[in-house]
């Protein structure tokens, strides 16, 4: 088994970590246990709990995404952490092939967990995918590129050098037939940077929308009738 490079105590009820956020810290429960919760309209339903020698947190490693749910401690809990270090290194050791197998097991297992809690059909702001022309200020340059799938609330912006997280930045969405690009605010929530590992998903950032003007929300809502 892989090196312990930290140990982490909870007292029950104690958040670990929370669903979309940026993470890829992978842990094993040396005592206690912990739930794996997804949350449907603002409650939080249980989908797992992890025992004692188990193992949770890698599927936003191996896919490189934001926690797929939110982990607390059930009772009072110890968690190891893993060597990202090894981990690492065994990772990026598997063949091409291999590493989209694993991926693909990854992002199956998050969208079953989607559908039995319900979080796909009732998620206020679904994304899909929507290909519209942007562009932001990083520095002092001008960066344009398009997003890969878009909401009301966010969009994922392809782009190599994404932005750091929890940077703030004034973004121009072009929409079809506009003549002029929509002026929103905006937040990095987690990046995917580019690695050399030839990872089969997008790289870039997702970016939570901060704030909108009315009139902006309108044009978005009807480019975005999923909304
Ligand atoms: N359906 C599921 N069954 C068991 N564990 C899950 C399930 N969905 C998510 N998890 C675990 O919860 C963790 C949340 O963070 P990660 O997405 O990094 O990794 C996830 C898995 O370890």
């Amino acid at each position: 088994m892989f090196e312990v490079v930290a140990r982490e105590e909870f007292n029950d009820g104690d958040l670990i970590f929370e669903e979309d956020a940026a993470g890829d810290k992978i842990y094993q429960v040396e005592t206690g246990a912990v739930t794996v919760t997804k949350k449907v309209y603002g409650e939080d339903i249980v989908v797992e709990v992890i025992r004692k020698g188990e193992i949770f947190g890698e599927m936003s490693y191996i896919a490189k995404i934001p926690r797929t749910a939110t982990a607390r401690a059930l009772g009072a809990t110890v968690v190891n952490v893993l060597d990202p270090g090894a981990i690492r290194d065994e990772f990026s050791g598997l063949s091409q092939g291999m590493r989209q197998i694993f991926r693909s097991l990854v992002m199956r297992l998050k969208k079953a967990t989607d559908t039995s809690s319900g979080v796909h059909f009732l998620r206020k702001e679904p994304r899909v995918k929507k290909m519209f022309s942007l562009s932001f200020l990083a520095g002092d340059a001008i960066r344009e590129s398009y997003s890969h799938d878009a909401s009301c609330g966010g969009l994922f912006i392809k782009t190599d050098r994404p932005l750091d997280i929890g940077r703030e930045f004034e973004l121009s969405l072009w929409l079809p037939n506009h003549p002029k690009p929509l002026k929103i605010k905006s937040k990095v929530m987690w990046n995917r940077p580019k690695t050399d590992d030839p990872i089969e998903m997008p790289v870039g950032m997702g970016v939570q929308f901060t704030s909108i003007s009315r009139d902006d929300y309108e044009k978005l809502q009807v480019a975005l009738p999923e909304c």
